[in-house]
């Protein structure tokens, strides 16, 4: 129960009273102080209760009767930065069409190359969004607006904002961006401005902690799944043929677990969370590998990018330009160490290999995952209209809910080891 003691001040920022009537019309508000409750279960609320005295809980998500920005005067802008993500499109649309045709919001700028089209020094004309411009976007990967990684200055970001009239800015993206937007929230903040700072959560590797799922993930998983079968069928088309996945999570393996679920021909996932030894000891891989070609003659393996950096003899120092770490490559040294351990072992064996990581991460969102991109983005623009800034859109107990930024990206989100998820994934994966 130690967690429940940790639970941070979940309190929104709102720029002021919302005392405009909202125009929407034919939609069921949420009253303002409606909350979903942080804890999973009942003991958990009893526990808070007995530790603290109150229960804690997310401002929820909704339409609001009375809003705070008069759509009249509001010109909003949306921006794409990290990697891509299946999606990005499906929420640009959403946002914009949730503006235009729902507030009557008149002007919706997209920001083009992330953080970048914020900064004049790069010269990226901002384009202009309508209905009718986003009207298929969804249909395809990627991002219609570009995105980009690198920092750029708060202060001449928010002079930019103030220039073009913007009100609400809504930044599609992970951590990074979120506390990106973070810092132009408070720049805001510390010019006296009423600009509304809106994070709407993107990574594959759903790793942004206090909301359930980010958008993109879903497809993530979806998409490994055919990667699993070829890696299966290669494995079986000769003898102790071992088919080995390289999925993202830099720091999350997330991916890899999910789609080990979603498709079981895995045999092994390994995930940065659960460090694994190659020769000796209780998690050696090697040695279960030879186990298991003797008893199988096959054997099919997901690692996520993040797994395994230890077994590196030096740590990587390369960032990308956000300052993410950028790892050794896990994949292609589990492919070459396997296939020299073979040989070393006097083992026949044959190991095919599968990167998907780009294939995967720029694909259109399918399903559910489309559901949930314009909700998040209907929810996003409810979050902006009523006044709340410094806000990312979460998801949590089966609801939408408003998490403060600075929460949201306090810590990352990992694979609990000690979870029901990774007791499944074991059980999956659980060798003879
Ligand atoms: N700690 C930070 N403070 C401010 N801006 C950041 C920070 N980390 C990343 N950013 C900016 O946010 C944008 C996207 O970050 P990045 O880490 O590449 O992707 P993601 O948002 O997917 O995590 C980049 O422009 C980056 O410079
Ligand atoms: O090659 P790139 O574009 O730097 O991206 C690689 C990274 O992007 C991701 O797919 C997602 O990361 P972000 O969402 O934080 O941008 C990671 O899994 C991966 O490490
Ligand atoms: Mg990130």
């Amino acid at each position: 129960m130690e967690i429940m003691m940790q639970i941070p001040d979940l309190t929104v920022k709102h720029l002021g009273a919302p005392t405009i009537p909202s125009p929407l019309t034919g939609v069921k508000f949420i009253p303002e102080n409606a909350t979903v409750i942080y804890a999973k279960d009942v003991n958990e609320v009893e526990e808070e209760l007995k530790n603290t005295g109150k229960i804690s809980a997310f401002e929820a998500a909704g339409p609001r009767e009375k809003i705070y920005h008069d759509p009249s005067w509001t010109h909003a802008a949306i921006l794409t930065a990290g990697g891509l993500c299946p999606g990005l499109n499906d929420v640009i649309k959403g946002l914009t069409r949730t503006l235009m045709l729902r507030y009557n919001v008149p002007i919706v700028f997209g920001i083009r190359y992330g953080y970048q089209g914020l900064n004049p020094a790069f010269g990226y004309e901002p384009m202009l969004l309508t209905p009718d411009s986003v009207d298929s976007i969804h249909e395809d990967g990627g991002t219609v607006l570009g995105s980009s990684r690198g920092r750029q200055d708060e202060t001449i970001m928010v002079e930019t904002l103030k220039r073009m009239n913007i009100k609400l800015l809504f930044c599609i993206g992970g951590d990074g961006t979120l506390r990106c937007a973070h810092d132009i929230a408070l720049e805001v903040e510390r010019r006296g401005l009423n600009i509304s700072v809106i994070g709407i959560p993107k990574t594959i590797d759903n790793d942004i902690n206090y909301i359930d799922k980010t958008f993109g993930f879903e497809t993530a998983v979806y998409a490994t799944g055919p990667v699993i079968s070829a890696a299966h069928n290669e494995a079986k088309g000769a003898p102790n043929g071992i088919g080995l996945i390289h999925v993202m999570g830099r720091d999350s393996g997330f991916i890899a677990a999910y789609a080990t679920l979603a498709n079981t021909h895995v045999n092994y996932c390994l995930i940065p969370e659960d460090p694994f030894s190659l020769y000796d000891g209780e998690h050696a891989l090697l040695p279960s590998l030879e186990r298991r070609l003797k008893l199988r003659k096959h054997a099919v393996i997901i690692v996520s990018e993040g797994a395994g950096q230890h077994l590196f003899k030096e740590d990587s120092e390369k960032r990308d330009k956000s300052g993410n770490k950028l790892h050794h490559n896990i994949g292609e040294f589990l492919r070459d160490t396997i296939t020299s351990w073979g040989k070393e072992s006097n083992i026949d064996l044959t190991v095919k290999y599968f990167d998907p990581s780009y294939l995967i991460r720029s694909l259109p969102s399918n399903g559910t995952d489309s559901v949930f991109c314009e909700m998040l983005a209907q929810h996003a623009v409810h979050c902006a209209m009523a006044g709340c800034t410094d806000v990312v859109i979460g998801h949590w107990n089966d609801r939408f809910t408003y998490v403060p930024i600075p929460v949201a990206t306090s810590s990352r989100k990992k694979v609990d080891i000690e979870s029901g998820l990774w007791d499944s994934v074991k059980s999956a994966t659980w060798k003879y």
